[in-house]
C-alpha cells in the first residue's frame, strides 16, 4: 500500500499477487522526441499518435511551440504544424529543455542553423551535462556556438549560420551524440558522414528513412544527403520498454507464481531489447509474441511471468550494454533477488545521465540492505534480503525513484520516500500502472501526476 504526502511516499510492504493484466505502456520516449522535431522542421501538418505525455516531451513541444511551430492538441494526439527547414523564430526567450538532455542536444543542432540568436538552458541536473560532444562537432560545421558559464556545460548562445556538410567521427558511445549530428545534417549545405563509435538505440535512423529521407548505412559510416525540403508524416509511437522494464522487472521478482503481466504494442527495437535478453537468460519466464512494425520501428508484446528462481549474469559489451543503458537500475535491483551475484560493465554512459547512474544504483542498494559496489565502468551486485531504512531520499533521478519505490514494496516494513516524484520526466503514470498491477495501491492524490496535467501545460 501507498499513501502520498506532498513529495513524500510511503510504500508499504506487497502483498503478493496472482493476476493476468494486460498494460499499453505510455508512448516512448525517444521516438516522441525525434518525431516532434522532424514534425517541426516539416512543411505542413504531422499528427503524433500516442505521444508520451511527460515532462521532457512536453518541454520540447513547449519550447518548439515559442519558436513559432504550430502544436495543437487533438485527443491525446499532437499535430505538429513544421514552419520548414529554417523557420524557427527567434525570440528573447531562453529555450528551456527541462531535465531532457536528447531534446537539448537536438535543439542546439537545429537552433545552430536557424535565423538570429538563441539561448538554450535547463534544469539543475541538466546543467550538468556534457553538451560538448554534440557542440565541438557543430563548430566544425560553422556552427556560432558560446558556453555562457562553464565550458562543456548548459547554458550555451547560438548565433544561427550557415552549416557545411563534414566527416565527423563520433568518439562516444551515445546515440544522443550520432542524432543531434543527423539532425544537424539536415540543415547542412552538404553531404554529412558520421562514423559511429558504437551501435546504440537507432531511432533517429528509421524515422529519416519513414520521413523518406536521403540516409545510407553502410555499416561503417551514416551518410544524409540533405533534402530540399522535408514532407510532413503520420507517426504512431510505440510504447516505451524502457518505462515497461520497471513493471517487468517487478513480476520478474515476485517470487510466488500467478502474476502475469502481458506489455502490449512495445518497442522492440534490438537496439534496445537488452534488458528482456538478460531477464531470459536469469531465467525469467518471459516471452515475446505478436511481433511486427510501426512506421519503421518493430513492435511486439511481451509477456513476464512471476515466480522463476533468477540467476546472477554478467553483462558486458558496449553495444549489448547500451540497449539496455536506461534499464541497468532495475536490472540490478532484479539482480539483488537472484542467485549469484550480477557483474555489469562497459557501462560507462551511465556516469553521463540526470545523475551518475553508477554511484546512485549503488547507493539506493546499500540503503537497502543489498551489498552492490563499483567497479570500473560498472557495478556488482550481491543477492540478499531488502531491508527498508525507514526512510529515504532520492536523488533527482526518474529511474533511481521507480527502481526505489519498487525495492520499497519488497521490505518487511514501511519505507517513506522523499523527492520520489521526478517519475515525471519519463513517466507521469507510474503510479497508476504499479496500482494496476496489484502490488501496491495509492490514495487519490497519485492522479495528479499523470499525463492529463502535461497536456494542460501545453494548451
Ligand atoms: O537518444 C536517446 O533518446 C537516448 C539515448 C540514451 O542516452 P545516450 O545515447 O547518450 O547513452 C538514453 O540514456 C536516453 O535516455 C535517451
Ligand atoms: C537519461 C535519460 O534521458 P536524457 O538523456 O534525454 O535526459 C533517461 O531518460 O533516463
Amino acid at each position: 500500500m501507498i499513501f502520498l504526502e506532498l513529495n513524500k511516499i510511503t510504500v508499504s510492504p506487497i502483498k503478493e499477487s496472482s493476476k493476468s493484466i494486460y498494460w499499453h505502456p505510455p508512448g516512448d520516449k525517444s521516438i516522441s522526441q525525434r518525431a516532434t522535431f522532424l514534425a517541426s522542421l516539416a512543411e505542413g501538418t504531422s499528427r503524433i499518435s500516442d505521444i508520451l505525455w511527460s515532462e521532457d516531451t512536453v518541454n520540447n513541444l513547449i519550447a518548439l511551440k515559442k519558436l513559432g511551430v504550430g502544436i495543437e492538441i487533438d485527443n491525446n494526439d499532437v499535430l505538429v504544424t513544421g514552419v520548414g527547414k529554417f523557420g524557427y523564430r527567434a525570440s528573447n526567450n531562453t529555450v528551456y529543455l527541462g531535465n531532457s538532455a536528447t531534446s537539448s542536444r537536438i535543439m542546439i543542432s537545429l537552433l545552430s542553423a536557424q535565423k538570429g540568436r538563441f539561448k538554450v538552458d535547463g534544469n539543475k541536473m541538466l546543467r550538468n551535462r556534457p553538451m560538448e560532444w554534440v557542440v565541438e562537432p557543430l563548430k566544425d560545421m560553422g556552427a556560432q556556438i558560446e558556453w555562457l558559464n562553464n565550458y562543456g556545460c548548459l547554458p550555451v548562445g547560438i548565433t544561427g549560420s550557415r552549416l557545411d556538410g563534414m566527416h565527423h567521427r563520433i568518439k562516444v558511445s551515445s546515440a544522443q551524440a550520432v542524432s543531434a549530428l543527423l539532425y544537424a545534417a539536415l540543415l547542412a549545405d552538404k553531404k554529412t558522414r558520421i562514423y559511429k563509435k558504437t551501435k546504440a538505440r537507432d531511432h533517429t535512423e528509421r524515422i529519416f528513412k519513414y520521413f523518406d529521407l536521403d540516409l545510407i548505412d553502410t555499416g561503417d559510416y551514416l551518410e544524409l544527403t540533405p533534402p530540399e525540403k522535408i514532407l510532413p508524416h503520420d507517426i504512431f509511437v510505440p510504447g516505451d520498454i524502457s518505462s515497461a522494464a520497471f513493471l517487468i522487472g517487478l513480476v520478474a521478482m515476485q517470487k510466488s507464481s500467478g502474476l502475469e503481466l502481458t506489455v502490449k504494442k512495445v518497442n522492440l527495437n534490438p537496439t534496445r531489447t537488452g534488458f528482456l535478453e538478460i531477464l531470459q537468460r536469469m531465467g525469467a519466464d518471459l516471452t515475446i509474441i505478436n511481433q511486427g512494425e510501426l512506421c519503421g520501428e518493430p513492435i511486439g508484446e511481451v509477456i513476464i511471468r512471476s515466480g522463476s528462481e533468477l540467476s546472477g549474469v554478467k553483462v558486458s559489451g558496449d553495444v549489448f550494454v547500451q540497449s539496455m543503458i536506461d534499464e541497468i537500475p532495475i536490472l540490478a535491483a532484479v539482480a539483488a533477488t537472484a542467485k549469484g551475484e550480477t557483474v555489469i560493465t562497459d557501462a560507462f554512459e551511465l556516469a553521463n545521465k540526470d545523475t551518475n547512474r553508477i554511484i546512485t544504483t549503488i547507493e539506493l542498494l546499500n540503503n537497502f540492505g543489498i551489498e552492490a559496489y563499483p567497479i570500473e565502468g560498472g557495478l556488482v551486485v550481491t543477492p540478499g534480503e531488502f531491508t527498508s531504512p525507514g526512510n529515504l531520499e532520492v536523488p533527482n533521478d526518474h529511474r533511481i525513484s521507480m527502481v526505489a519505490m519498487i525495492i520499497a514494496s519488497f521490505c518487511n516494513k514501511k519505507t517513506e520516500i522523499y523527492n520520489w516524484d521526478t517519475v515525471r520526466v519519463s513517466f507521469p503514470g507510474f503510479l497508476e500502472a504499479f496500482n494496476l498491477i496489484g502490488l501496491a495501491s495509492t490514495d487519490d492524490d497519485s492522479s495528479s501526476l499523470g499525463p492529463s496535467i502535461y497536456m494542460e501545460m501545453v494548451e
